[in-house]
């Protein structure tokens, strides 16, 4: 277990009106406002916790989800380490988005190798009793474009929301221990002319 804090920044992505800012300000300050306003570019706010005895400073950066705003959100991409795609279980659009939000992200984040970049899948609302996606179709849409873990939350109701940012700090913590395993594993022979052992990175 090390002791030192380890800064993340997650993102959250998904149309205006899925509970973005209801998610970050449920988990960061224990509050739900049922007459949120829109938000207009990003913001964020930081909270300390621990998970699997790794301490962890959490920034959540939180965006603007219409489309308006596309221009004022997507400079903050860069950097993340994990995208969390979000939808709301009640709004079928916000749903079939997800990929259009994970385009987005790639693209303005840079992100050198998709396959294995850390997304995480959340529907939310989930104390809502209309939906219009539901729970099977969420998680087939999540294995085949991923493979990425599915949480279904409430922000109004706190249901799965420490779960979610937890999860996102696991899936963070797995690919840097995929590579800190693929540094170790490979030591470099200078001597030797052709590329040496298989890739696991
Ligand atoms: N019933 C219910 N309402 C929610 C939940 N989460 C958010 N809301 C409501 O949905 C509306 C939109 O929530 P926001 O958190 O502002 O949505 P957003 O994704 O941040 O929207 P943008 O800032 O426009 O991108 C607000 O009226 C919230 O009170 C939830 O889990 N359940
Ligand atoms: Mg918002």
């Amino acid at each position: 277990m090390s002791g030192k804090s380890l800064l993340l920044k997650v993102i959250l992505l998904g149309d205006g009106g899925v509970g973005k800012s209801s998610l970050m300000n449920r988990y960061v300050t224990n509050k739900f406002d049922s007459q949120a306003f829109h938000t207009i570019g990003v913001e964020f706010l930081n909270r300390d916790l621990e998970v699997d005895g790794r301490f962890v400073t959490l920034q959540i950066w939180d965006t603007a989800g219409q489309e308006r705003f596309k221009s004022l959100r997507t400079p903050f991409y860069r950097g993340a380490d994990c995208c969390l795609l979000t939808f709301s279980v009640d709004d079928r659009q916000s749903f079939e988005n997800l990929s259009n939000w994970q385009k987005e992200f790639i693209h303005y984040a840079d992100v050198k190798d998709p396959e294995h970049f850390p997304f995480v899948v959340l529907g939310n609302k989930i104390d809502k009793l209309e939906r219009q996606v539901s729970t099977e179709e969420a998680q087939t849409w999540c294995i085949e474009n991923g493979n990425y873990p599915y949480l279904e939350t409430s922000a109004k109701d706190d249901t799965n929301v420490a779960v979610a940012f937890e999860e996102a700090v696991r899936q963070v913590l797995a690919v840097e221990e995929q590579l800190e395993h693929c540094m170790l594993g490979h030591t470099i022979d200078l001597h030797s002319s052709s590329k040496s052992g298989s890739s696991c990175c």
